[in-house]
């Protein structure tokens, strides 16, 4: 990483982004303390909030100068945050983090979270397409789909539906959608939020992100993460039969582990590899992780 293209800070120097802090009430009855301790979201996740917070506010006002300039109302337009890393780099968990802290802003705003799993092509397409392995590949993906949605949002649709993925289907949902509705922040997460897309939509997934967060960690660290939560949908799918997992959780152990253990190798390793973690320095926010989840650095890109 060229020191000079991003701004690097230590957990330690994270403090200093706000002039004092103590964990609100409610984010420790949340459900995520259980996850993350009072002691990471006082030392981390408040003071990235409070960056965010002025990150949004700025493009806010520079949204109202540009309304006075034209005398033009500006569509009601969400603050897009993109927040993409390896298959199990907590994406989902670091969004959640995020919307619960920002619920506390002083504006109150409406925060949705998306995942771009939604935006998978069916099993049946990727079968067909024999691609079925390459899942969260960029080529797995409907872009033009997802495109789509991102417009909606920005030019302010009152409401777009859009498919629900299920780790545990391992397919997208059957008749199942979700609405989104106006929000005023707007977190997206998924894999390949970074890759150019070049050949497939004319206009840059990128453009449409008002920040693109990646999440970065050791690889031994993501497999770790990877396989604690394979095991997670093993014991879950014991008693749901229609979960993709059921089968593999009758297997014997070392069977059903070296099943997982094959999906990181063979799919989510090659495409982080490939894919996910060169794009990294397109990130605006680089987040970094040690073994346990916890935040060790973050970069900030100075262009
Ligand atoms: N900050 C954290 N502290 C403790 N555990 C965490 C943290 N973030 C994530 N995890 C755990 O790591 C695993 C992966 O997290 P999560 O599901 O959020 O990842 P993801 O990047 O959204 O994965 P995928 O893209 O594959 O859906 C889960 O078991 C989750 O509980
Ligand atoms: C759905 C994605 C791409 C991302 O959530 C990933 O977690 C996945 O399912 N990858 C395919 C290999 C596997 O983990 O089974």
């Amino acid at each position: 990483m060229t020191k000079k293209a991003f701004f690097t800070f230590d957990r330690q120097d994270l403090v200093q982004w706000l002039p004092a802090y103590t964990v609100p009430q409610q984010l420790q009855s949340s459900p995520l303390a259980l996850l993350v301790s009072a002691e990471e979201m006082a030392e981390v996740y408040l003071p990235l909030s409070h960056l965010l917070y002025l990150h949004i506010s700025q493009t806010r006002s520079s949204q109202h100068m540009w309304e006075n300039f034209f005398q033009q109302a500006w569509p009601h337009s969400p603050y897009i945050i993109g927040i993409t890393g390896s298959s199990a780099s907590g994406k989902s968990t670091f969004a959640q983090v995020l919307k619960e802290l920002f619920l506390l802003f002083p504006e109150q705003p409406r925060v949705e979270i998306v995942s771009t799993d939604g935006f998978l092509l069916p099993n049946r397409i990727l079968h067909e397409r024999g691609i079925l392995e390459k899942k969260g590949f960029p080529k797995s993906y409907d872009w033009k789909r997802f495109l789509q949605f991102m417009l909606e949002m920005k030019t302010g649709a009152p409401e777009a539906q859009i498919p629900v993925y299920s780790h545990l289907l391992y397919d997208l949902v059957p008749d199942q959608v979700q609405t989104i509705s106006q929000p005023d922040i707007l977190l997206i997460e998924g894999v390949n939020l970074l890759h150019p897309q070049t050949t497939v939509t004319a206009t840059p997934i990128q453009s449409l992100f008002d920040l693109l967060i990646y999440l970065d960690a050791e690889e031994e660290h993501l497999f770790s993460w990877f396989m604690k939560r394979f095991h997670e949908f093993l014991s879950l799918a014991r008693n749901a039969p229609q979960s993709y997992y059921c089968d593999l959780a009758n297997l014997p152990d070392d069977e059903a582990i070296s099943i997982g253990e094959q999906a990181w190798y063979e799919i989510n390793l090659p495409n982080l590899r490939t894919h996910i973690h060169p794009q990294r320095h397109r990130a605006k926010l680089i987040v970094k992780k040690g073994a346990e989840h916890q935040v060790e650095k973050v970069h900030w890109r100075t262009w």
